[in-house]
């Protein structure tokens, strides 16, 4: 499977945000998107997830057999910086409500229980309000409900910035432990967690989007070299 971008643009106003983006995501890698603040990610993932029309272009699902398709709304999975849950439900009825609509489309199913272990959200946590977890705990609820539903795009606006350091680690192998078979599009500011965790990084300057390659450098000289490419901007 491949998901392939071509020529989208998004202007607010007279500010031309993204610009012509054209760019093939593949299955199993997990993408580090990197740009400076107000560069466009989350405007991409906007208009990715349908929630802004984009002004031109499109996107599509190529499948192995190379038959394009449009995205279905149960392809993406979008983790946003500010989670949004039912603040009037608890937890567990949170967990129980998203499994019972989705119950044709979730393959395997473990237990309400099991999933919260799996975030480790603390038995005593689960039956409160969601109005009253911390920040982190309803970035961790997204992004449970996210590895339930294990959409083929997964689209993730700085998830790990809010969680503690031992949640973000874990968080880091559950989204490895997760690529396989999806296309996986990580926004993060922290250079080192897109180095530690990513298997591309892809840079959204000038509004469009390139990869760094990585050929032949070691840590040191990647990161520069990133660093160098986003500064360019600075010249506009
Ligand atoms: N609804 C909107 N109306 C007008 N301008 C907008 C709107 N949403 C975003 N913008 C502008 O588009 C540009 C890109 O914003 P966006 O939030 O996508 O950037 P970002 O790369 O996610 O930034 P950051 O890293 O700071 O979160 C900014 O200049 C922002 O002011």
């Amino acid at each position: 499977m491949e998901f392939v971008i071509e020529h989208l643009s998004k202007s607010f106003e007279k500010k031309e945000v993204l610009k012509d983006i054209s760019f093939t995501f593949e299955e199993g890698k997990i993408y580090g998107l990197l740009g400076r603040n107000g560069a466009g990610k989350t405007t991409l993932f906007n208009c990715l997830n349908r929630d802004l029309k984009m002004d031109n272009g499109s996107f599509c699902i190529v499948d192995d057999s190379g038959g394009r398709r449009e995205v279905a709304a149960e392809d993406i999975g979008y983790v946003l910086s500010t989670p949004t849950v039912p603040e009037f439900l608890t937890g567990r009825e949170f967990l129980k409500f998203f499994i019972d609509i989705n119950e044709k489309t979730i393959a395997a199913q473990k237990g309400i229980d099991e999933y919260f272990d799996y975030v480790s959200i603390e038995p005593e946590d689960r039956d409160k309000l969601l109005k009253d977890y911390s920040h982190g705990m309803k970035n961790k609820m997204q992004m449970l409900i996210n590895i339930i539903a294990q959409p083929n795009i997964l689209l993730l606006d700085e998830p790990l910035t809010s969680l503690d350091v031992v949640v973000a680690e874990e968080m880091k192998q559950l989204l490895r432990s997760l690529k396989q078979k999806r296309i996986t599009i990580f926004s993060t500011h922290i250079m080192d967690l897109a180095l530690d965790l990513c298997d591309e990084i892809v840079l959204l300057n000038h509004g469009v989007l390139e990869v760094v390659e990585k050929t032949d450098l070691d840590r040191k000289e990647f990161k520069d070299k990133i660093l160098e490419s986003l500064r360019e901007e600075d010249h506009e």
